[in-house]
């Protein structure tokens, strides 16, 4: 299916297309070490819906992540965010444009409690760029403060955090250290929502939470990037589903359709069948 086509489709529960789509990534390509990672890959985005990102391991997810979180450099083509050009900002001014992220590997900073660990996503939001501000005028950076503890505390009352909020992550579940993660990321209140398999290591109950949880910031309007190897959940909660293989794009379309196209099944079976050969 072409991306003309996947725009025109009247997508389950999906918004109407957008004239400027959240996020457009055209014809990317990236070389990492002498291998075509990503190799033309396209797609695009609409406001206030939930995509889904699948491929067998070493597809490309991560990389097209961390291209369009501005983690690393394109080697050709380009990234659009909102219609602004992602390739010309830092990762900062990135995540001023609405985007936040998890991470495949947790990332807390083990030395901060979980509310600090949210606040850090809060901080960059709400503070922006203000420096010099922070100096010079106490009461202001004091007024901020209250502001990102809010916020790290909303965050974190959405994922059932609040009990756990002065503990330090490694006293916690790997679970629940991912449950924190993704709280960081929705203190930054953020307009796109890119999830890099965020319920690794969970169990179903911790799975099917996440999910749910998905599901409502998506009725609130948040655009979400799922990179999930449960390709149920995929087709449960994802309006849209691409699949990657080999640093391609080899489907688009709705979830439980691509599943079942002869490409996909191939890229996730014949791969185990070619190994165990
Ligand atoms: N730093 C690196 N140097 C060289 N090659 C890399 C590097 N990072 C990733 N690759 C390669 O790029 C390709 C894409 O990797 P990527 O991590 O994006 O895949 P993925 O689909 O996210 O895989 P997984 O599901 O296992 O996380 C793979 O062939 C991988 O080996």
């Amino acid at each position: 299916m072409t991306d003309a086509m996947t725009q025109a489709a009247p997508d389950a529960g999906g918004a109407p297309a957008t004239a400027v789509p959240a996020l457009e990534v055209r014809e990317a390509a990236v070389n990492l070490g002498g291998v075509k990672a990503l190799d033309g890959v396209s797609l695009t985005v609409h406001d206030g819906r939930l995509y889904g990102l699948a491929g067998p391991n070493g597809s490309g997810k991560s990389t097209l992540l961390a291209a369009i979180s501005r983690l690393l450099d394109l080697t050709s083509g380009n990234i659009l965010i909102g219609g602004a050009d992602v390739m010309r900002r830092s990762p900062f001014q990135v995540a001023q444009l609405g985007l936040a992220r998890t991470f495949q590997t947790v990332r807390l900073m083990p030395q901060f409690s979980v509310l600090e660990n949210a606040m850090f996503g809060a901080d960059q939001a709400v503070f922006g760029s203000s420096f010099v501000k922070q100096w010079l005028m106490p009461w202001w950076t004091r007024g901020r403060e209250a502001q990102v503890r809010a916020r790290a505390e909303a965050a974190l009352d959405r994922l059932h955090l609040m009990d756990l909020r002065d503990e330090l992550p490694l006293n916690l579940s790997y679970g629940t250290q991912r449950k924190v993660e993704i709280a960081r990321a929705l203190a930054a209140e953020p307009h796109l929502l890119l999830l890099d398999e965020p319920t690794a290591g969970m169990n179903r109950a911790e799975r099917d939470e996440i999910g749910e949880l998905l599901l409502r910031l998506r009725h609130e309007g948040v655009t979400q990037i799922l990179v999930e190897h449960d390709l149920k959940m995929m087709v449960d909660i994802c309006d849209h589903l691409y699949v990657l293989d080999s640093g391609h794009r080899i489907a688009s379309g709705r979830p439980a359709e691509v599943i079942r196209e002869p490409q996909v099944v191939e890229a996730y079976l014949g791969r185990g069948r070619r190994a165990a050969a």
